[in-house]
């Protein structure tokens, strides 16, 4: 059975959040004996494509409205990945330093139709076409719908949802960009008035996917408009939880921090990479260090650090260092709280791959307070690194992260998206931390949670099979 991922990002090639992390590992944990997995993706210009060689399979010209585009498709020559990865080349639109920009309804269009346009031409038609969030979610409605593709009506489909939160919406005075298709049907486009390619994939996908099962079900009340759709269309959806990496997030290889280490050289290799941090960061290595790294973004909570962290910070026990970026007000209040608490805290606003890994390693606690959670990758990164998360009960958290005050429990859970229910929870951390052999005997246990994605990867199967 042949798998073709449809995706804007996958890494190492090009990330811009979990969806990479994702679409960079689930094909390799698919390929088996039976399973041929493989993933289509935008040619950026990036660091990633500067380093490697393409071999150019396909050249073609693609019609977005009454506009011609060239593209090429590419192949990854020598690949470093575990899986065949290949690239839908419009110079003129997907070429940039950027994976998301304000014209994303013309270069994802573009990308869609360019990477169904070379299917077409192949001799053997993907048994599953799998397309990830809405900036490929006008494949099942084409796949269904335009004229052009009607050779693939009978080709399985499947949508993941990785974040609904994002939908893609565009005006029906762009509806002529869609390969032309019989009008009788443009509602299925339609949601709210506007094009709604994340609505459209919903209906027409033969199967809908989201990223944990506590978060499908959190989809039916809270969906950013969706919430309808989602109950009216319950019947073929499915939660499956995502994995990790295992390959990529080891501690035992990794690369890219100061020292590696397996659970039995756990509180040695940790506080060598906890020490380089504090060194690093100004901080003081004795305290607890709780850490956050992610999206600046009303989802992720992260508007209510500021308050939290300087009331927290008041207690003078604990030191904290954040790494991200996203909201502007949000980056500069992080940024003016550095002044009134050196020592204790501070702050990298942007993106650093190699930084997070070595956070993972080095903090003892990671927090993650959000409000909208389809999964969380971070948790499960932290738990493989010996880091205790603190988390929301919410959508993936909760279906992987126990509190410490239940039978086995290893994280600390917090139940309000706000600023005194952090702070409440920067106290418990505390707490546990104070009696390091509790603190240690977690870290020993989250070492050996499971979450690899061989599990989840075979779910994904299971459900190919069921439509194929
Ligand atoms: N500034 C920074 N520097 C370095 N690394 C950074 C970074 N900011 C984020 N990252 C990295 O980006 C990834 C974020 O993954 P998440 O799953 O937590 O969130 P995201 O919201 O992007 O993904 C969406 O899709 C994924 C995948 O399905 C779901 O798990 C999730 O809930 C959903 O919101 C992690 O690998 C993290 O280390």
């Amino acid at each position: 059975m042949n798998i073709i991922h449809l995706s804007a990002e996958c890494y190492p090639v090009a990330k811009v959040g979990g969806l990479a992390d994702v679409v960079g590992a689930l094909p390799k944990y698919q390929n088996s004996a039976t399973v041929t997995s493989q993933v289509i993706m935008p040619f950026y210009n990036n660091k990633f494509t500067k380093a490697h060689r393409f071999s150019s399979i396909y050249n073609a010209e693609l019609l977005l409205g009454e506009t011609s585009f060239e593209f090429r498709i590419l192949k990854l020559e020598n690949s470093p990945i575990d899986f065949d990865l290949f690239f839908v080349d419009v110079p003129k639109l997907l070429f940039k330093d950027y994976v998301y920009s304000s014209d994303d309804t013309e270069r994802f269009l573009a990308f869609q139709i360019a990477a169904l346009d070379w299917l077409l031409t192949i001799d053997q038609y993907p048994a599953i076409i799998h397309c990830h969030d809405h900036h490929t979610g006008l494949v099942p409605f084409m796949l269904q719908e335009s004229y052009k593709y009607e050779a693939f009506r009978k080709t399985p489909n499947i949508l993941t949802i990785h974040n609904a939160q994002y939908q893609g919406w565009f005006s029906h005075d762009k509806v002529n960009l869609i390969p032309s298709f019989n009008f009788n049907n443009v509602g299925l486009l339609d949601w709210g008035g506007v094009i709604n390619p994340l609505a459209a994939a919903i209906k027409c996908a033969w199967r809908v996917t989201t990223v944990s099962p506590s978060y499908m079900e959190e989809l039916k009340t809270a969906a950013n408009g969706l919430e309808h759709l989602l109950s009216h269309e319950h019947a073929k959806c499915v939660g499956i939880l995502n994995g990790i990496d295992w390959k990529v997030w080891n501690p035992e290889t990794d690369d890219f921090i100061v020292q590696k280490y397996s659970v039995d050289t756990l509180a040695e290799g940790r506080l060598a990479n906890k020490k380089h941090l504090c060194d690093t960061f100004k901080l003081d290595s004795n305290k607890p260090l709780f850490a956050f790294i992610g999206r600046l973004v009303g989802e992720k909570g992260s508007d209510l650090f500021p308050e939290a962290f300087k009331t927290a910070l008041k207690t003078n026990k604990l030191s904290i260092l954040l790494l991200g970026s996203g909201n502007k007000d949000v980056e500069s209040a992080l940024e003016d709280l550095k002044e009134e608490t050196e020592g204790n805290y501070n702050a990298f606003i942007g993106y650093d791959e190699a930084l997070s890994h070595i956070i993972y390693a080095g903090a003892d606690f990671l927090l993650m307070p959000s409000r909208v959670e389809p999964c969380g990758l971070n948790q499960m990164y932290a738990l493989r690194y010996g880091t205790i998360p603190i988390v929301r009960s919410i959508g993936g958290l909760k279906d992987t992260v126990v509190d410490i005050s239940e039978d086995n429990g290893f994280g600390i859970c917090h139940e309000e998206a706000t600023a005194s229910a952090i702070v409440t929870a920067f106290e418990r951390a505390v707490k546990l931390y104070e009696d390091q052999a509790r603190f240690n005997t977690i870290r020993t246990h989250i070492m050996s949670i499971d979450h690899s994605w061989d599990a989840s990867a075979r779910q994904y199967i299971e459900l190919y099979n069921a439509i194929n």
